[in-house]
């Protein structure tokens, strides 16, 4: 079976500190996939490689059984790997709207700047909308970015990273800084993305990872620890000592 998104033996050395330790992990196609595991353990390292602002010491990664190891960051995007983005300072003057009708014009080639003509293409109106819609940022559609609230900032660049169309989602603590009461929110809206895209996210928050997951990783000093279903990882002993331990 071809899986969206595979490591094999993947290794990331840091001088001596192995961040990344022979890494070979499995992500089905159109899986919620989390990653979790304790401080240090290796998490963002591994979003690094995947993306390809890292390059390995040793290993391979494989997108849809294509070898993307030595494949540059941006041309990854083109082949469907996509993560999110803090939003720019250009972005954050543009209202929600704005700021997914210029994503999809650059992924239809109309060049990210040319708003003018953007403006009257019906079909970038229509999708941009119906982002939007999905997104719950309906309402706020014609609010300067900045001033929206910290969810639905958060809830835009998952918008913007969706424009791109990618077949696999990669989110670093998507949720991270929103307040408590939005997180699910944040979180049920990615799990309701297509099924055919595939979402490999990184969480702290268990309660979330639990509720989002259908297969977990744990990674430990930059090693995959465990793996399992939400069921199988909520309730191993030696995950649930890790995490105690750091608690303690
Ligand atoms: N550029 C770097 N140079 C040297 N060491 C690094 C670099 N990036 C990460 N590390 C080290 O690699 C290890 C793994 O870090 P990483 O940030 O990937 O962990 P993490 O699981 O994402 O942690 P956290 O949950 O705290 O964000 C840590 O010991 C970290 O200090």
């Amino acid at each position: 079976m071809t899986h969206a998104l595979e490591t094999r033996n993947l290794s990331k050395r840091f001088g001596s500190l192995v961040a990344t330790n022979d890494v070979s992990l499995s992500v089905a196609k159109g899986a919620r996939h989390a990653l979790i595991g304790p401080n240090g353990a290796g998490k963002t390292t591994l979003i690094n490689l995947l993306t390809g602002v890292l390059t390995p010491s040793s290993g391979q990664i494989l997108l849809e059984g294509e070898d993307i190891t030595a494949t540059p960051a941006h041309h990854r995007v083109g082949r469907g790997l996509s993560r999110t983005f803090q939003i720019n300072q250009l972005f954050a003057d543009f209202t929600p709207l704005e700021a997914l009708m210029l994503a999809i014009g650059e992924r239809e080639g109309q060049g990210s700047m040319a708003w003018k003509p953007l403006s009257k293409n019906h079909a970038i109106i229509d999708e941009a909308a119906s982002l939007l819609d999905r997104f719950r940022l309906t309402d706020a559609l014609s609010t300067p970015t900045k001033l929206l609230p910290y969810g639905k900032q958060r809830l835009l660049e998952i918008a913007l990273a969706i424009a791109a169309r990618p077949r696999v989602l990669l989110l670093d603590e998507p949720a991270a800084g929103v307040p408590e009461e939005e997180r699910h929110e944040v979180l049920g809206i990615v799990r309701a993305l297509p099924a055919d895209v595939t979402v490999v996210l990184i969480e702290h928050d268990m309660d979330l990872v639990f509720s989002f997951a259908d297969r977990i990783s744990v990674l430990v000093a930059g090693g995959l620890f465990k793996e399992g279903t939400v069921e199988e990882i909520s309730h191993d002993p030696q995950v649930k000592a890790i995490y105690l331990g750091e608690d303690a």
